[in-house]
């Protein structure tokens, strides 16, 4: 090796970021799983939980998102806050620009995403990872009803909804959601540390 390619090699920083989408039927437990590891991983600043702008009043006990109204969502995508942006079950979602902005530096960034918008966010990273978290119908039918967030038609509506998965450049992961949360928890956290720096 020559020295100028030495050097070029030394002054190339190793970023190690990469954006996280993760993906999968409504009740397979994707929310449940990223509230584990975040919890695991609150003081480790290699990782960041995207927090999403939803056109839905934040729950008490549910996701902790921002919420607007239908205007406020289409006047925030019109100034370009949002990075991503989809609509489904009669809600906009979107991911505002700024919490993508530390993976270039190195962050690791965990976002709840439609599997529609696979597509468009694998344009907004280097690395991009998809985890795709799934159980059994009769499993996500079970826990739609008892989490109660939505009527029963809208719960068929959710069960019925058809979502095709492709990814173009993405590695692709999958977690089948059908044990404890703790251990479904733990499987996206052995996930999501290998992917990031040395601590
Ligand atoms: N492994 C599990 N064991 C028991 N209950 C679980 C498990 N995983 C998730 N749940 C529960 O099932 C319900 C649905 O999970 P969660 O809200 O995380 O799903 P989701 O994939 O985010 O669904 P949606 O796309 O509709 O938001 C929640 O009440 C959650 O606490
Ligand atoms: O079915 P697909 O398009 O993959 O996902 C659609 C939407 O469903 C879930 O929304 P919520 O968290 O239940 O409001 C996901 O987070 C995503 O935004």
């Amino acid at each position: 090796m020559t020295n100028s390619s030495a050097e070029a090699m030394i002054a190339t920083p190793v970023l190690t970021g990469a954006l996280v989408l993760v993906v999968g039927p409504s009740g397979a437990g994707k929310d449940a799983l990223m509230e584990g590891a975040r919890g695991a991983l609150a003081d480790d600043r290699r990782f960041r939980f995207a927090r999403r702008l939803i056109t839905r009043p934040a729950l008490a006990g549910a996701e902790d998102h921002d919420s607007c109204d239908e205007a406020g969502f289409v006047a925030a995508r019109a100034r370009g806050e949002l990075a991503l942006s989809w609509a489904a079950h009669g809600l906009h979602y979107g991911i505002p620009a700024r919490e993508l902005a530390g993976i270039a530096g190195g962050e690791v960034v965990i976002a709840n995403i439609s599997r529609g918008a696979i597509g468009a966010a694998e344009a907004l990273a280097e690395r991009v990872v998809v985890v795709e978290i799934t159980a059994p119908a009769a499993i996500l039918a079970k826990r739609l009803a008892a989490r109660g967030r939505e009527s029963e038609a809208d719960i068929a509506k959710r069960l019925s909804r058809e979502a095709r998965l492709v990814t173009e450049r993405a590695a692709l992961r999958r977690i089948v959601n059908d044990r404890s949360i703790a251990e479904g928890a733990s499987e996206l956290l052995g996930l999501l540390r290998a992917l990031a720096g040395p601590a």
